[in-house]
């Protein structure tokens, strides 16, 4: 059977946050019969009542084929797609839960940006090893600012799959008048960016909290580039993809837009707070903070520097002094300024 966006329906978001909600009312928006999940069941029956998440979206009403399903096992019976928005430390838990439940023609989506805790694995290799090798896999990446998509405003998105059939219909899942989706077999390519990225925006925002200015930001941002490219090209990602919607894309969004929560944790610090303090300000999910020490791990292994990561893990999980950081990162060896693979 051909698969078209009409073929993946019903499709079951699990993850009632910011991401999944807004991707749901995305697909709905299109017409397609989306159910969508969440573990806390009161917030749930609240979303249910209201037609809105209020908690996370508020004022933005569910289209009519939007659904909200309380008996996750009941919807996995029923759906010709799964797509999930959980934060990345309950990734590979979500998938163990709905492992038992799901026949290997299902294809598997995910808007998870990060790595698996405590190994370090790309979520696809995750997924891989939980799920097996039948199922077709996606990953849905890129600039996309949660309230901005469920508002309806102007989006560019990625969805990767070595499974073109999968990546195309899901890319027309969820295009509509408002939202574009492009297609990439370059899976890999795609979650570098989209994890590294926001270790790179919370170095960002303790830049400009630091007050040090917008030559400091697009210095910070440009050789964060140059970090993301060494890392993608020793792991085998195509180039071309690092300056494409999931890599590039997301890397301005998040490191010089305030909505994002890896900025906003990076300001925090930077004005002073300590970073327990920041975590408790800005109290929502930071995927850069759970990232951070795994891709300098990562990078190590691979033998490629990543001196602005590397400040990041040093500030987050070494008590070290931001300002000393950026003196750190200001007072390496001089050198030609390279951006290509196996140079620092
Ligand atoms: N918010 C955004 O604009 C975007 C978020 N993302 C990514 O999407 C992922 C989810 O982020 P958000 O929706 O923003 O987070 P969120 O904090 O708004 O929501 C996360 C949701 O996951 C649920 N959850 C947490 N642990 C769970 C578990 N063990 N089992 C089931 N549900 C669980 C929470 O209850 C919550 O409903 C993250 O990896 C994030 O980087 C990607 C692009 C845009
Ligand atoms: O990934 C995002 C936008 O593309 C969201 O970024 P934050 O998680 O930093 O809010």
């Amino acid at each position: 059977m051909v698969m078209t966006a009409s073929s993946l329906m019903p499709t079951v978001v699990i993850g009632a946050g910011a991401w999944g909600t807004a991707l749901a009312i995305a697909m709905a928006r299109n017409g397609h019969e989306v159910r969508l999940w969440g573990r806390d069941k009161e917030q749930l029956s609240r979303i249910a009542a209201e037609r809105m998440n209020s908690r996370y979206l508020p004022e933005i009403i569910f289209p009519d084929t939007l659904k909200i399903e309380m008996d996750l096992e009941k919807s996995l019976e029923k759906c010709r797609h799964i797509m999930v928005s959980v934060p990345s430390l309950a990734f590979s838990e979500i998938l163990h839960c709905i492992k038992p439940f799901l026949s290997e023609d299902i294809p598997i989506s995910w808007a998870t940006k990060g790595l698996t805790p405590h190994n370090g694995q790309f979520l696809h290799d995750t997924a891989i090893e939980i799920l097996g090798p039948k199922h077709a896999l996606a990953v849905v990446s890129g600039p996309s600012f949660a309230a901005e998509v469920a508002t309806g405003l102007p989006t560019a998105l990625t969805v990767a799959s070595r499974d073109t059939a999968f990546a195309k219909a899901l890319a027309s899942a969820l295009h509509g008048p408002a939202l574009r989706a492009y297609t990439t077999e370059d899976v890999l390519g795609v979650q570098v960016g989209g994890t590294v990225k926001n270790v790179l925006a919370i170095a960002a925002g303790i830049c400009d909290g630091l007050g040090y200015g917008a030559n400091a930001r697009a210095a910070l941002l440009t050789r964060g580039m140059a970090e993301i490219m060494r890392l993608a090209s020793v792991l085998g990602a195509e180039p071309e993809t690092m300056f494409g919607l999931s890599g590039m894309g997301d890397l301005i969004l998040t490191c010089t837009d305030n909505q994002s929560r890896n900025r906003q944790l990076g300001l925090a610090i930077g004005s002073g707070l300590t970073v327990d303090e920041a975590v408790s300000k800005v109290g929502k999910t930071v995927e850069g903070m759970h990232a951070a020490r795994e891709v300098l791990l990562r990078a190590q292994q691979a033998g490629v520097e990543m001196p602005i990561v590397e400040q990041v893990c040093k500030i987050l999980f070494e008590g070290y002094d931001p300002r000393k950081s950026v003196q750190a990162l200001l007072c390496r060896e001089q050198k030609a300024e390279s951006p290509v693979i196996g140079k620092s």
